[in-house]
């Protein structure tokens, strides 16, 4: 392996593997929904009032609001009104003189369009990738049932860990943990980073079947097993193990909507000890919701396929304070990552 300094940066290479359902949400708005026409007629709105009169849901409104507003289309007040920015106005309005309405339109058959039009109206996830799998089992969450599925994802998920892991690690390194409980921590290459720097410490990654499997593989493959054990259940039904002062979410939350982010959260703060630190590790929302463009297209990636998005570093402040963590901070990383850090009050 390379050393850090020696590694070509490649942000570019995360951001059009995650960006790549995008393009497709500006054309379904721009065509399907007809949204800046609609804007444009009504002027300024609340959030409230586009989902109403478009019959768009709620959470994959929100996803595009906040593509809008990383690509300079959308305004988007701290008071929640939304209006058209003069790009907008000039070029996505359908009877505007510039407008490029039919230029857009010329592309509206591509299969993702459709199917993110059919995520805007109904809040309900597409097939992981787009694939033709078929029936009810598509879905990225029962998808990972199938053992050759799970060691592909798994596979993603460490791949991208090579270059995320020590950037977080790097990140974190002030905080004295010493044992480290990785939740859906996948092949645990998150925990084996946050490990290396803290020779005396241990970790446990949590994963559901088949994922258990492959960790192990991997995890033995790599040499850690004697510091990371893998612990297999399902994090939603199962209460979080005790005896760890570090809980980590490494790109976990964002598969998931509120009430099971908040649930996850709960489990947190219930098995940490006094004074343990929550660290959520992720592609996050600016708190004003108008960017990074690169996160904004990531979340579009993830309202696709599953029933989470990329969360805002407010909102998750929100959560985890509602949870009862205080000392909450950001530290930002690499990859237009960063770590949101809570800890858990010492009495
Ligand atoms: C998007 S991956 C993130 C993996 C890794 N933490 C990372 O940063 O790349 C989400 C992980 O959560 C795990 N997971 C999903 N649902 C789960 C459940 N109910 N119980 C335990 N793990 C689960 C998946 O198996 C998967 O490894």
């Amino acid at each position: 392996m390379s050393s850090p300094s020696e590694i070509a940066d490649p942000t570019t290479l995360y951001q059009v593997r995650d960006g790549v359902y995008a393009p497709d949400l500006l054309i379904a708005a721009v065509v399907n929904l007809d949204l800046f026409t609609w804007i444009e007629r009504q002027g300024p709105v609340t959030e409230a009032q586009i989902s109403a009169g478009l019959e768009v849901a709620t959470r994959p409104l929100d996803v595009l609001l906040t593509y809008g507003a990383a690509l300079g289309l959308i305004e988007r007040q701290p008071s929640g009104v939304i209006s058209l920015t003069d790009l907008a106005r000039q070029q996505l309005v359908a009877d505007s003189p510039l407008s490029l309405h039919a230029y857009y339109a010329s592309l509206a058959e591509r299969p993702a369009v459709g199917e993110l039009t059919d995520v805007l109206r109904t809040d309900r996830p597409a097939a992981w990738a787009s694939a033709r799998t078929g029936g009810s089992g598509a879905g990225w969450s029962q998808r990972l049932d199938d053992v050759e599925f799970a060691r592909g994802i798994t596979a993603a998920m460490d791949a991208r860990g090579v270059f995320l892991g020590p950037a977080l690690a790097a990140a974190v390194s002030d905080l004295p943990a010493t044992s480290i409980l990785d939740v859906g921590g996948s092949s645990g290459i998150y925990a084996c980073s946050l490990l290396a720097g803290r020779p005396a410490a241990r970790g446990t990654v949590v994963e559901r079947p088949p994922v258990d499997v492959a960790a192990r593989l991997l995890l033995a493959e790599r040499g850690w097993d004697s510091r990371v054990d893998v612990r297999s259940g399902d994090i939603f039904t199962d209460p979080l193990p005790q005896g760890h002062d570090l809980h980590l979410y490494s790109q976990v939350l964002h598969d998931w909507d509120e009430p099971r982010v908040r649930h996850l959260l709960g489990a947190s703060y219930a098995a940490l000890p006094p004074g343990g630190w929550m660290v959520d590790h992720d592609a996050h929302i600016d708190a004003d919701k108008r960017g990074p463009l690169a996160n904004a297209e990531y979340s579009v990636l993830l309202m696709h396929s599953t029933v989470g998005k990329c969360w805002s570093i407010g909102e998750l402040a929100l959560f985890a304070a509602d949870a009862g963590f205080e000392n909450v901070s950001y530290r930002r990383t690499v990859a237009h990552r960063g770590a949101l850090v809570a800890q858990k009050p010492l009495t």
